[in-house]
């Protein structure tokens, strides 16, 4: 059976894929700190918690942070006796070559996420994934990765008002009733609301027009839903795109590896 994991630059989360369907999903904060025997204590806590018993044969890995790769493929060597598929490494094969400048090094989140929406609806599509930043990756008609936008995360523009403002406090993210805060916590809601609203609206019209054709827009990540239930900006929200997309290039390198 395969684990397939997903780690961010805030949270790193595990899932067991059956060869049709996530059994579980697990979820930790990401600490590159965080040693192999850590992984495996946490893990199979809550693995029995669940109730889930699996021989876990093949693990891939994705990580926007390089350095927690070490400590993940000895936990896969320690406890699962295998090698650990990690995209973005020579050797872990693409559906499709990105299109890129020379020696640009792709997040490998953005290349997962590539795979798994070009599986599901085909090519000429953007992926907007609300992670610590948000990105937006250009799928070609082909489902090569063209490209994108990467800006600031939700909770990162709030952060960083609290951060640099003394009289500004930590703030959760929401939809404020009106535009207009009346004060300082649905001031700052309504900034970074409204204002994220406005720059995937205008980031995904000014993609389109650049390639002067209607594109279908799929989006990932938490925060996703809370922009879609109030604005309907996407044509499409899949919480588990990124885990479908680690599926998509597992299955891809067992097919063209010897
Ligand atoms: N369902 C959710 N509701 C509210 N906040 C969320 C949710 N999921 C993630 N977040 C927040 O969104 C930010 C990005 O999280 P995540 O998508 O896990 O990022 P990454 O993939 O970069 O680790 C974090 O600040 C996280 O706490
Ligand atoms: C843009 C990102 C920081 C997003 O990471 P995340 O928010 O998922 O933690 C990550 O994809 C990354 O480190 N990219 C490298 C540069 C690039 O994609 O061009
Ligand atoms: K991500």
């Amino acid at each position: 059976m395969l684990l397939a994991i997903d780690c961010g630059n805030t949270n790193t989360v595990f899932s067991i894929w059956d060869g049709e369907k996530f059994l579980c999903t697990l979820r930790t904060s990401t600490h590159h700190a965080r040693t192999a025997d850590a992984y495996f204590t946490w893990y199979s806590t809550l693995v029995k918690h669940y109730g889930i018993e699996v021989d876990i044969t093949e693990v891939i890995i994705s990580s926007t942070v390089p350095r927690v790769v070490f400590n993940l493929r000895v936990f896969a060597d320690r406890f699962f006796g295998c090698r650990p598929l990690v995209v973005g490494k020579p050797e872990c094969l693409l559906p499709q070559q990105p299109r890129v400048d020379a020696d640009t090094q792709i997040g490998p989140d953005r290349l997962v996420n590539t795979a798994g929406a070009y599986d599901r609806h085909g090519g000429n599509l953007i992926v907007v994934d609300f992670g610590t930043a948000t990105t937006f990756d250009v799928v070609g008609d082909d489902g090569a990765y063209e490209g994108g936008v990467i800006a600031p995360g939700v909770n990162l523009s709030l952060e960083a008002l609290h951060m640099a403002a003394a009289a500004l406090p930590h703030v959760d993210i929401a939809k404020p009733e009106h535009v207009i805060g009346t004060n300082t916590v649905t001031c700052m809601q309504s900034g970074v609301f409204w204002g994220y609203v406005g720059l995937v609206r205008e980031i995904c019209a000014q993609i389109k027009s650049e390639r002067d054709r209607d594109m279908m827009i799929v989006a990932t990540g938490g925060l996703a839903a809370l922009f879609q239930q109030n604005e309907a900006l996407f044509d499409a929200y899949e919480e588990d795109l990124t885990m479908h997309g680690l599926t998509v290039i597992h299955r891809y390198n067992k097919e063209n590896t010897p």
